[in-house]
């Protein structure tokens, strides 16, 4: 990575299809749970999508299918034009914690995919990458740190450099800041904003927030379930860049509204 700011990951055409499912399900052969049936989805280039529904409708399985960690029982996910099939380096990742290694410092913990990835060597040259990547979330200057000495919101902010530094052509999050106090929260989606905005990067967000599904997204995937499945695919248009105090307007309320009202409905949607 030559520069944090303003990079693009894959030359692909803002708004073309990046990832692709077609029909995916999956059963759990243990106990023959459907947790998802026949979802289709596209995420285009530069996109921001949410996906939201009540607990067991399939999200973190969805996730998972996406990632390559496990398979589908039955349909296709295709990234950038390949089968998914395993995980990729092409595809990044963020938890609820941040999960650093706690003897590793800021830097460290950033390089530490390149380190696994290709050697020591390569981790060693990418080190400029990762304090251009710290001075991107506001963290120059904590490069030397050791995780325990960075806050809930700061330790995140470093594990989003870490999921940047191997320029993945995708972000899958899974309910990054869901840990963090809301006035932290709040202010975390705005940075996140900003930095898929500055990386033109495609993002797919899991969580329990109509508030920050909205926010944050171009399109809402309203799921339902037993079976899990998508209930509707909403669009949310909000301009862009969001701010917080959008949060507040009359749009905004009737959208969060009518998620709300998709979920309470609940199984008989
Ligand atoms: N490894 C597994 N083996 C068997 N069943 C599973 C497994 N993982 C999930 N399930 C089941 O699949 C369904 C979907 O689970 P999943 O965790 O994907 O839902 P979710 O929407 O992410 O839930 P939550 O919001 O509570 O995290 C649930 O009925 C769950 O019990």
């Amino acid at each position: 990575m030559t520069s944090a700011a303003a990079h693009d990951y894959s030359g692909v055409p803002q708004g073309a299809p990046v990832y692709e499912l077609t029909n995916v399900s999956k059963t759990y052969a243990r106990n023959q749970v459907v947790a998802l049936q026949d979802v289709s989805l596209t995420l285009r280039k530069g996109s921001f999508t949410s996906v939201i529904g009540s607990s067991g409708c399939g999200k973190s399985t969805l996730l998972k299918i996406m990632a390559g960690l496990i398979p589908p029982t039955k349909g296709r996910v295709i990234l950038q034009n390949k089968p998914v099939t395993g995980p990729r380096r092409d595809i990044g990742m963020m938890f609820q914690q941040a999960t650093l290694f706690p003897w590793k410092t800021a830097a460290e913990n950033i390089v530490l995919p390149i380190e696994i990835r290709d050697g020591k060597a390569a981790a060693k040259k990418a080190m400029e990458a990762a304090h251009d990547l710290l001075e991107m979330v506001g963290l120059k200057g904590f490069e030397d740190v050791y995780p325990n000495e960075l806050s809930g919101g700061m330790a995140q902010r470093a594990s989003i450099c870490r999921m940047l530094i191997t320029e993945p052509a995708v972000l899958l999050l899974d309910e990054p800041f869901s840990a963090l106090d809301e006035l932290s929260r709040d202010l975390m989606n705005m940075e996140l904003q900003r930095i898929c905005r500055e990386q033109n990067a495609t993002a797919f967000l899991v969580t329990h927030s109509i508030q920050e599904a909205v926010i944050l997204s171009d399109d809402i995937v309203v799921m339902k379930p037993r079976p899990g499945r998508i209930a509707e695919v909403v669009p949310v248009d909000l301009p862009r860049p969001r701010t917080l105090d959008m949060m507040t307007t009359q749009k905004f309320g009737e959208i969060v509204d009518r998620i709300r009202a998709m979920l309470d409905k609940g199984e008989d949607m």
